[in-house]
């Protein structure tokens, strides 16, 4: 496969920037170099050094920093991913018109580490004015024919005298989008080419209906307007084996440098395959898979395109005689394909053959609809969990799954934490082999003359930077915020933890008649004399207001279930953390003050409940809430619903509050009212302070 590094400055890159030095704990260069620690060094938009720093820094990174380099610091340091199959993820309310607004999809994606993308057009056959099917685009005659050609250059007319391919107009519209754009630098992920899915398939799997049996004449306009863009095109191989002119359109592929990509093939034959296979290794070309196992076959006995796209080498027989296992790729989400079929495809084909793609379509937001070529494709959860668009099928009118919602940075996740294939190779998944196979040589590793495409994560593989072409394209939002850090989220005292034992221990059965998440809603700040305290140790840390939360969700019904159910306490307990941290972030510095705070936590509880409502259709039932924050030195609790709260601060010695005691609340607990309640907490060292109502 075609390799090298990029000729000379990144296209777009300023002519003098920063010299920029990125220390890395952790340094994973491309599929077989992990540097731990690890340094790189970026100029101009490109990568001038990656080293080991395991025994000191080299000269040159020595230097540069002597001469005023910008220092970062980073846990682990990977190349940018690389998505060579997606669909986009927005910019208008029907799918295939994502790519008629790239630069919506380009910014999106580059906050998880995604800088470089082939946009994978569709070929659907509806429009407002496509030529019908074999008909004849002929010099001056043509514009009464037809009010739109597309197909040929001139500008007064058409001047095609053969048939034209049945597409819809947007196609024209969107290739020339697209191509207006390739390789620029400065919109987030770099559009680097195209991705044609089809036209020419044999099953359209959730693909709208398009020409599958475009003639070579159509197919060699349709390439001519696609050009250099084009870097890979999905075919199948049984139409290919069953044309009149077995595989001419594939070798049309070939021969413009394009690589074929063999899918949405349910039908082709072991022999077929071998037929595309052994045309690609006459132009010594290995062939690509596309989304293995989607819209293909597997079988133990009637091998499918499956079967052979997993192969890591081909058995000693006739019909493999001269032939090379093609490349694959592998739609990262779990849901596509189970993750014990995804394991069982990377212990199959090694290092350099396989790639995660997204073959994204939409963000994760349950329940969200979109048109797709007209009929609606919803964001669905599947019987295990996972998450991924459903639509009809155009041919078969059954709903199926038509696409993903992930990213890249889940692909590489799951790779290295549920797969544990381990960093280098998961860097292969994501970003080497997606470049080798779409010939990017100028990212997709870190080495001297690549582009500077990086992407700085934590230990929990969180993105905290981005940059394309050695500029920042992205950064974590945890610097110059208020002077609340968030990072340092916890709980710090051992009596906290003890509070939050007892108030865990109460839970109420009520049921309030309407809403999920609805109720009065009252905030409390309580100061407090022996939690909370300002931080003594670790000052370096520049901590200035210790945080701590604490949520109790309790399940009740709702106005659209009447039984009580775990459903909406589960869902806030896992959301309440992004909405209050959000919300704390958007707080202009220094305006950390009580009424802040106390907005703060009601906002969140807003934001809570209104998400549950639209995005989790599915949820019926409903909760109560209590939280406290820990603030400094101030306590500030908010109770929505009848759950409760109960401050307990322990006596002198500490022990009040034993450990005995939380398995006894005694039978009112939950009902702080009550004032023989009251009296129990408080001769077991509690205090109790009674909300105030809003
Ligand atoms: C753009 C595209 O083609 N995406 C395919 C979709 O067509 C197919 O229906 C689905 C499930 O395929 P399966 O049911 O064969 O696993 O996988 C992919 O999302």
């Amino acid at each position: 496969m075609a390799d090298g590094a990029f000729p000379e400055r990144a296209s777009g890159a300023p002519d003098a920037s920063p010299v920029l030095v990125i220390r890395a704990k952790r340094l994973v260069a491309d599929g077989s170099t992990l540097l731990e620690p690890g340094v790189a060094v970026v100029q101009n938009g490109l990568l001038t050094c990656v080293a080991s720093a395991g025994r000191g820094e080299p000269a040159e990174v020595c230097a540069a920093i002597a001469n005023g380099a910008q220092v970062l610091e980073t846990e682990l340091l990977v190349p940018g991913f690389i998505d060579i199959h997606t669909h986009g993820i927005g910019g208008s309310d029907e799918i295939r018109d994502f790519w008629r607004h790239p630069e919506v999809t380009q910014s999106k994606v580059v906050r998880y580490g995604t800088t470089s993308l082939l946009a994978t057009m569709i070929f659907p056959a509806s429009g407002p004015s496509i030529p019908a099917k074999n008909e004849v685009c002929a010099g001056t005659n043509a514009k009464a024919k037809l009010k739109f050609c597309g197909w040929c250059a001139a500008d007064d007319g058409c001047v095609c005298t053969v048939a034209g391919p049945r597409m819809a107009e947007d196609v024209l519209e969107i290739a020339s989008t697209l191509k207006s754009i390739i390789g620029q630098v400065g919109h987030g992920a770099v559009l680097e080419g195209i991705h044609a899915e089809g036209p020419i398939v044999e099953s359209l799997g959730g693909l709208p209906l398009g020409d599958a049996e475009m003639s070579l004449n159509a197919f060699q306009k349709l390439l001519d307007l696609l050009g250099p863009a084009l870097k890979i095109m999905t075919i199948a191989p049984s139409c290919e084996a069953r044309s009149t002119t077995p595989f001419e359109r594939m070798e049309l592929l070939l021969s413009r440098g394009v690589r074929p990509a063999l899918g949405h093939d349910t039908s082709c034959s072991l022999e077929e395959i071998a037929g595309a296979l052994r045309v690609a290794a006459a132009h010594h070309t290995v062939l690509h898979v596309t989304h293995t196992f989607n819209v293909q076959r597997f079988h133990h006995r009637e091998c499918g395109l499956a079967n052979v796209a997993l192969l890591p080498r081909f058995p000693r027989l006739p019909v493999f005689e001269g032939v090379t296992p093609p490349t694959i790729e592998l739609i990262g989400d779990g849901v596509h394909a189970a993750l014990p079929v995804l394991q069982l495809a990377l212990a199959s084909k090694p290092t350099g053959t396989a790639c995660f793609i997204t073959d994204g379509i939409s963000e994760p937001v349950l329940g969200k609809e979109s048109k797709y070529a007209d009929r609606v494709a919803t964001v669905e959860r599947d019987a295990n969990g996972g998450i991924g668009v459903y639509s009809v099928g155009a041919d078969s009118g059954k709903k199926l799954l038509v696409g993903s919602c992930i990213m890249i940075l889940d692909a590489f996740r799951t790779a290295v934490q549920v797969l544990d294939v381990g960093l280098c190779r998961a860097v292969d998944l994501c970003c080497c082999t997606p470049a080798a196979v779409a010939r990017l040589p100028h990212t997709g590793s870190l080495a001297p003359r690549r582009r500077a495409d990086l992407v700085l994560l934590d230990g929990d593989l969180d993105v905290c930077k981005v940059f394309v072409a050695g500029r920042l394209a992205y950064s974590r939002r945890d610097s110059g915020a208020p002077s609340l850090s968030l990072a340092k989220l916890k709980v710090r005292a051992e009596k906290w933890r003890r509070m939050a034992r007892v108030q865990y221990g109460l839970r109420v059965k009520q049921t309030p008649k309407n809403g999920r998440l609805k109720g009065k809603l009252s905030t409390y700040r309580a100061e407090l004399r022996s939690v909370g305290q300002s931080p003594t140790e670790d000052d370096s840390s520049k901590v200035e207001a210790p945080l701590a939360l604490l949520a109790l969700f309790d399940g009740q019904s709702s106005a659209d279930a009447r039984a009580p159910g775990p459903h909406a306490a589960e869902w806030c307990c896992r959301h309440v953390h992004t909405k209050l941290i959000r919300n704390l972030i958007s707080l202009p510095p220094n305006s950390v003050n009580t009424t802040f705070l106390k907005a703060i936590l009601i906002k969140t509880f807003e934001d809570l409940d209104r998400e549950l409502l639209v995005s989790q259709p599915g949820i019926q039932d409903g909760c109560g809430a209590a939280l406290a924050l820990l603030a400094g030195d101030q306590l500030l609790t908010a109770v929505v619903g009848r759950c409760s709260a109960i401050v307990v601060e322990p006596g002198e010695d500490g022990e009040a509050v034993g450990t005995g005691v939380l398995h006894n609340l005694g039978k009112n607990q939950g009902r702080c009212d009550l004032p023989g309640e009251q009296s129990w907490l408080r001769q077991h060292g509690g205090v109790v302070f009674r909300t105030q109502k809003r």
